[in-house]
C-alpha cells in the first residue's frame, strides 16, 4: 500500500482554507479515497468541523497553533491517524496565522515523517486584504509574505470582489514573491482540484530520487541512518551546512554511546539530548533551494 499523502492548507484568516477544504472532500468522496483531516483552530471551540461528514476522520487541533504551542498535540493526533485510520489522504487546515515552516516542523516528526508524503503547502489568499495588507503590522504583513513565499501552490480568491487591474497587479505581484509555484485566480476557491492533486508529482521528502537534484522551493528530505557516526565528523558537517537549512530534527547515535541524541537545529542553533532508550534513526530536514543528493552522500560518508 503507498504511503498517505498530506496537503497542508495555509492563508490568512478568513482567506477561504474551509471553502477549499469542502471541495476537495466533495472531490474524494466521488474518487472513493479514504481521507482524514486535522483541524487546526486558536479558539477552544470548532467553528468549521460541521463541514466534514461522519465517513471522513477528524482530528480537531483546538486552542493553539500546532505551529507553536501544540505542537506535541499535533504529533500524537497524526500518529493515531495514521495507525487507526489509515487514510490514503490527509488535510491539514492551518491556523490563520500559521507560518508554513513551523507548520512542516511540526508535521515532522521524527518517528512519523517516513510514513507519509507530503504533496505540498496549499496557500490561499484573501485577494481585497492582500491588496490592504500595508494597514496590519509588520509581523502580520511578514507572516503572508512567508504564506506565499513557501507555497507549492499559490490561490488568490475572492476574485470577485476584485478588478481587472486588481486582479492582474495581485497576480504580478504574488508570482513575483515565489515564482516557483502555480498561481490562480479564483471565486469561492473554485479550483480544478486535480490541479492541486498533481502540484508536487516530486515528493518533498522523495527529491533524491527525482531527475532534478536542487529543489528551488521548500523541501523536506528525510535521512535514516544505519550505523552510529563519530560526533566531531557530524559537527564538521553542520559547520558546512548551508544557511537556508532551517530545521532539522530527530535521532542520531554517536560512536560513544548505547543510546541515540533526539538532536535539533533551528537556523543553525543544534541541540543534543541524551535518550534513554533506542529509536529509529530517521533525521528530518526542513530546507530552500537544497540539494538533498549532496546532502545524502555527506551523511553516507559519515556513516562509513
Ligand atoms: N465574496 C467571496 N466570499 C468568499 C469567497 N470564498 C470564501 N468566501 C467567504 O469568506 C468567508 C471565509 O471563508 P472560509 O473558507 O471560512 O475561510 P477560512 O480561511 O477557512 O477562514 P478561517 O478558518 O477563519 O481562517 C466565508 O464567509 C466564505 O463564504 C469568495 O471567493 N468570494
Amino acid at each position: 500500500m503507498s504511503k498517505p499523502e498530506i496537503y497542508l492548507l495555509s492563508g490568512f484568516l478568513g482567506s477561504g482554507k474551509t471553502t477549499l477544504l469542502k471541495r476537495l472532500l466533495e472531490d474524494e468522496k466521488k474518487k472513493n479515497r479514504k481521507v482524514a483531516v486535522m483541524m487546526n483552530e486558536l479558539g477552544k471551540v470548532s467553528i468549521d468541523s460541521n463541514i466534514v461528514e461522519e465517513d471522513v476522520a477528524l482530528k480537531e487541533l483546538l486552542g493553539g497553533c500546532i505551529c507553536c504551542s501544540i505542537q506535541d498535540k499535533l504529533e500524537a493526533q497524526l500518529q493515531s491517524l495514521l495507525w487507526k485510520e489509515k487514510p490514503e489522504v490527509i488535510y491539514i487546515e492551518t491556523t490563520g496565522v500559521a507560518h508554513p515552516v513551523e507548520v512542516l516542523d511540526a508535521v515532522l516528526s521524527p518517528n512519523l515523517a517516513d510514513q507519509f508524503i507530503i504533496k505540498g503547502v496549499v496557500t490561499i489568499i484573501d485577494g481585497e486584504r492582500w491588496l490592504a495588507r500595508h494597514s496590519l503590522s509588520p509581523q502580520l504583513q511578514q507572516l503572508l509574505l512567508e504564506q506565499v513565499k513557501h507555497a507549492d501552490f499559490i490561490i488568490i480568491n475572492k476574485a470577485d470582489m476584485l478588478t481587472d487591474s486588481d486582479q492582474s497587479k495581485l497576480t504580478f505581484e504574488v508570482q513575483g514573491i515565489n515564482p516557483n509555484a502555480s498561481c490562480l485566480l479564483t471565486t469561492y476557491s473554485k479550483v480544478a482540484i486535480e490541479e492541486i492533486r498533481g502540484l508536487n508529482s516530486k515528493p518533498k521528502q522523495e527529491v533524491k530520487k527525482a531527475n532534478v537534484t536542487t529543489d528551488l522551493r521548500l523541501s523536506t528530505y528525510v535521512y535514516t541512518f544505519k550505523k552510529s557516526v563519530d560526533m566531531d565528523k557530524f559537527e564538521d558537517f553542520l559547520r558546512a551546512l548551508p544557511d537556508t537549512i532551517y530545521r532539522m530534527k530527530g535521532y542520531i547515535k554517536f560512536r560513544e554511546g548505547d543510546y541515540p541524541y533526539l538532536f535539533q537545529y533551528s537556523y543553525g542553533m543544534p541541540i543534543y539530548m541524551k535518550e534513554e532508550m533506542n529509536y529509529p534513526l530517521n533525521l528530518v530536514f526542513i530546507g530552500e533551494k537544497i540539494d538533498w543528493k549532496e546532502v545524502e552522500e555527506t551523511l553516507k560518508e559519515l556513516e562509513a
